[in-house]
C-alpha cells in the first residue's frame, strides 16, 4: 500500500475504458519494480477516506469530484494533485484551448532559424443558428471553405468528437450551435500526435484527412462528416482511397527540439502535465505548424515506450517529495535517503541530489497544486 516501507503511491481514478488502456500489466509491474504503487480510486467512496497516496491522476468531471480533491488536498498537503480541475477545464472549449497556443511564445536560439514557425488555423465561434448564415463571416480576409466545424464543447464525449467538413454555406445552416467553424488546411494527410508527460515530449504521425485541391474543391458540395479520424482505419470511402495511394511512412517528422519547445512551452502556459496536442504542416508555407488540438489524458498506451516515459515521470515525482520533506533539514540527501530511493530504483548514481525546480509551482494561486 502506499506510503509504506518508503514506497511512493499513486491513486488514479479513470473512466472504464481509459483505465483499461492506461491501466497494463506491462505498466503496473515497472513502476511496481521502481518502488511505486498504482492503486484504483474507489468512486463509490470519498477520495479523502482513502489512500494514503503520494500522488492521485485522474481524468473525472464534474463539481463533485473537484470538492473531492479539495478536501483530498487539505487533508494531505503534501500530497501532488496531476492535474487541477480548473487547469484541465481550459482544454474543454475549443477555443480557449487553442488561446494558450497564440499567446505562447519560444525562444529562437542560434541554428533554429529554419527550425519552423507555428500557430493555430482561424476560427470562429458560432453560439445561434443565425450566426451560420452570417455573410460577413465569408467576406475578404475572414473565413474561406472548406471549414471544420467542431462541437464547442470538448468533454470527452462521442458528441465532442462529430466534426464535419463543410464546403458550402447550404451546408452550414444545418449544423447545430455552438460550434467552432475552423479553416481546413491541406497538411498532406498526416497528423503528428506530441505527447507530453511532465518533461518528456514525443511526437508521433498519424493519419489524417486528405487533401483537398482547388479543383477538387470545385467539384465538392455540401459536408461529410467525421469521429477520431486519428484513431481509426479510415471509414470514409475517399478517405480509404486516399490512404491507397499514400505513404504516410515518407512524411517528415517535425524538428523534435521545435515540437519539444512547444510541448514545454503548453506545459508551462497552462500548468498541465498530461496532455497531447495535434499538430499539423500547412503543405502551403512548408514550415509552417498548426496546432489544431489540445487533450487532457490521452491514449498514452499508443505511445512508443509508455511504461518507461511513465516511470520516469513518477519517480522523478518520488525524488522531488524526498527531496522536499528534506529541506529545512539537509538540502543534500543523507546517505540513509539515497539508500532507501536506490534500493526503489528511483535514484541512479551520478544523481547529486539537485532535482530540477519546477516552473509549475503555484501554490499561492492554488490551494491543490504542490509540485
Ligand atoms: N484545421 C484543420 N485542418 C485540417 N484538418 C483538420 C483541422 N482540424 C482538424 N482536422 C482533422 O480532423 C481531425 C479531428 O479534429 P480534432 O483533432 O480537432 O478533433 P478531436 O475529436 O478533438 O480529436 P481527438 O480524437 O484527437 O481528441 C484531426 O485529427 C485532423 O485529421
Ligand atoms: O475520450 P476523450 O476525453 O475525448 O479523450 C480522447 C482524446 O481526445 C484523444 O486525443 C485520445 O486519443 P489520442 O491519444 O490518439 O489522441 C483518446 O485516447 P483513447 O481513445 O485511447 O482513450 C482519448 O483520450
Ligand atoms: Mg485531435
Ligand atoms: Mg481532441
Amino acid at each position: 500500500m502506499a506510503e509504506t516501507a518508503g514506497r511512493f503511491g499513486v491513486g488514479y481514478a479513470l473512466m472504464p475504458k481509459k483505465q483499461a488502456s492506461f491501466i497494463q500489466p506491462s505498466l503496473v509491474e515497472m513502476l511496481r519494480e521502481r518502488g511505486i504503487d498504482l492503486v484504483k480510486i474507489d468512486m463509490e467512496r470519498p477520495l479523502a477516506d482513502q489512500g494514503p497516496f503520494d500522488c492521485v491522476i485522474h481524468k473525472m468531471y464534474g463539481e463533485e469530484w473537484r470538492r473531492q480533491l479539495e478536501e483530498f488536498k487539505s487533508r494531505n498537503p503534501s500530497a501532488r494533485i496531476v492535474d487541477h480541475p480548473d487547469d484541465i477545464r481550459r482544454l474543454h472549449n475549443r477555443i480557449s484551448m487553442l488561446q494558450v497556443v497564440e499567446e505562447l511564445r519560444v525562444e529562437k536560439e542560434d541554428g533554429d532559424e529554419d527550425e519552423g514557425t507555428f500557430g493555430v488555423p482561424k476560427q470562429i465561434v458560432v453560439y445561434e443558428e443565425e450566426g451560420l448564415v452570417d455573410r460577413s463571416l465569408w467576406e475578404e480576409g475572414s473565413l474561406k471553405f472548406p471549414v471544420i466545424a467542431k462541437p464547442l464543447v470538448a468533454d470527452g464525449s462521442a458528441k465532442s468528437h462529430k466534426m464535419s467538413l463543410v464546403f458550402d454555406v447550404v451546408a452550414l445552416g444545418k449544423l447545430k450551435p455552438p460550434i467552432v467553424l475552423q479553416e481546413f488546411v491541406n497538411h498532406g494527410g498526416v497528423i503528428f500526435k506530441v505527447y507530453v508527460v511532465g518533461e518528456r515530449v514525443v511526437c508521433v504521425k498519424r493519419k489524417s484527412l486528405p487533401d483537398y485541391s482547388d479543383e477538387k474543391l470545385g467539384s465538392l458540395q455540401g459536408s461529410m462528416s467525421f469521429s477520431q479520424i486519428s484513431n481509426l482505419t479510415a471509414h470514409v470511402k475517399d478517405h480509404e482511397k486516399y490512404y491507397e495511394s499514400m505513404d504516410s511512412e515518407e512524411t517528415e517528422m517535425p524538428p523534435q527540439k521545435f515540437i519539444e519547445k512547444i510541448g514545454r512551452g503548453l506545459r508551462k502556459a497552462t500548468h498541465l502535465n498530461l496532455f497531447n496536442f495535434d499538430v499539423i504542416r500547412d503543405v502551403r508555407v512548408g514550415n509552417r505548424y498548426l496546432v489544431i488540438d489540445i487533450n487532457y489524458f490521452p491514449g498514452y498506451a499508443k505511445m512508443p515506450s509508455y511504461e518507461s516515459v511513465l516511470t520516469d515521470f513518477f519517480c522523478d515525482m518520488a525524488k522531488k517529495k524526498e527531496k522536499n520533506a528534506n529541506v529545512g533539514f539537509d538540502a543534500v540527501l543523507s546517505d540513509k535517503k539515497i539508500m532507501k530511493l536506490v534500493s526503489s530504483g528511483c535514484y541512479s548514481e551520478g544523481d547529486d541530489g539537485a532535482l530540477p525546480v519546477s516552473p509549475l509551482k503555484r501554490e499561492d494561486e492554488n490551494p491543490i497544486i504542490q509540485v
